[in-house]
């Protein structure tokens, strides 16, 4: 149990009592690249957006120069633009303003909402890692941040956690927050249910779709997400 979840005035099976508000949209599918989005990617993330519905893909690269980002991000941000899926750049307002982007990630050391907000715009979606931390989604609400993100709900091999928030923080959130939030980590259509059940916004995944057949998994999240 954390210190967030001791300030918690809620039931532990509220999750499951709560009818969550109808006016919330349904949940929709947040993409996140895998590390390496040379060779057949573009095509790959075609075939993901022609299997199912897909309200945003975040190109998440690491170790690479921002020329280099930019040169591989480009065809994708396009791409995205012409699906009318929301692009966003994982890490960097720099990159983020520099390809176009719709909105950028931010990590808790990734930079400040507010400066985000400044380079980037009124328009731009701006997301911010929370962790299990009730307090930093606060912080990143009053910050500015358009959706907030919890995780890893699941065991992942595609970054190292070392957060494992519960899904009643979803929950928590939904009931009390009109900025969406998103959950992520190891989240696959098989485990996916009780995170969409619990308020989550949108499900954000990457090994489970780039792991492989994206067009397989695209359409078995839809199916999982329309169950709310
Ligand atoms: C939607 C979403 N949520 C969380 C993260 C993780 O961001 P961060 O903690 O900065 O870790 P890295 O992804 O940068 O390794 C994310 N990228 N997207
Ligand atoms: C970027 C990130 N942040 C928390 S868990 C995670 C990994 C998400 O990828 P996967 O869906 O493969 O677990
Ligand atoms: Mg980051």
């Amino acid at each position: 149990m954390t210190d967030d979840d001791r300030l918690d005035p809620l039931e532990s099976d509220f999750a499951e009592q709560f009818t969550r508000d109808i006016r919330r949209p349904p949940c929709q599918l947040y993409l996140v690249s895998p590390l390496d989005v040379t060779g057949d990617f573009a095509a790959r993330l075609a075939r993901a957006f022609d299997a199912g519905p897909v309200a945003a893909f975040q190109l998440r690269l690491k170790g690479i120069d921002q020329h280099e980002a930019v040169r591989l991000g480009e065809p994708l941000r396009a791409l995205c633009a012409e699906r009318e899926v929301a692009f966003i750049v994982n890490d960097s307002i720099a990159l983020a303003k520099r390809l176009g982007a719709d909105g950028v990630h931010l990590g808790q050391d990734d930079g400040d909402p507010r400066e985000a907000r400044a380079e980037l715009g009124p328009a731009a979606q701006i997301g911010v890692t929370c962790h299990d931390s009730r307090h930093l989604a606060m912080e990143a609400g009053e910050a500015g941040a358009d959706y907030v993100a919890f995780g890893s709900f699941y065991p992942t091999t595609t970054k190292e956690v070392s957060h494992r928030p519960e899904p009643v923080i979803l929950s928590w959130w939904s009931t009390l927050f009109e900025i969406p939030c998103v959950a992520i980590g190891g989240i696959t259509p098989a485990n996916a249910a009780p995170l969409v059940k619990a308020g989550a916004d949108f499900i954000a995944a990457s090994s489970a779709v780039w792991g492989g057949d994206e067009a397989a998994a695209v359409k078995a999240f839809a199916a999982v997400l329309a169950e709310r």
